[in-house]
């Protein structure tokens, strides 16, 4: 069993900083699990244009407001406290947060763990993997 504390996690090179978002990477790649597990803050007043070309990925909003747009048919989705988001289709999307967002985020496949967007919101999928 593997067992991580925020705290713990957020003190050392899992906390990695995008500029609009800070997401600390609980469990990655290399923990073999076939997905990775991250708690993610969404900083209020920012707009990030994301394209997960290579991963798929859930959000679930535990604390602060904004809204998820698909790019590809303008669409707007609230999000809140309790709105699971779910990128099935690799959905290319703005998200924009009024308030700090506090999220917990799972991928497949799982990130190596320094991953940060590249000019069109993509993470590579063989990006650096953690040293700790
Ligand atoms: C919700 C989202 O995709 N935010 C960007 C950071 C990402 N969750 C990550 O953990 O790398």
């Amino acid at each position: 069993m593997i067992v991580r504390t925020l705290k713990d996690c957020k003190n050392s090179e899992r906390a990695i900083n995008g500029g609009t978002w800070e997401s600390v990477r609980m469990l990655l790649k290399n923990d073999n699990m076939g997905f990775s597990f991250h708690i993610t803050t969404i900083f209020a007043n920012t707009e990030t244009p994301i394209w997960y070309q290579n991963h798929l990925e859930s959000v679930y909003c535990m604390s602060g407001r904004g809204e998820v747009e698909t790019v590809a048919d303008g669409k707007i989705y609230p999000i809140e406290p309790g709105t699971l988001y779910i990128l099935d289709k690799n959905d290319k999307h703005l998200l924009r947060a009024s308030e700090d967002m506090e999220m917990a985020c799972v991928f497949n496949p799982p990130l190596n763990g320094k991953e940060v967007h590249d000019e069109n919101g993509v993470y590579a999928l063989d990006g650096e993997t953690l040293t700790d």
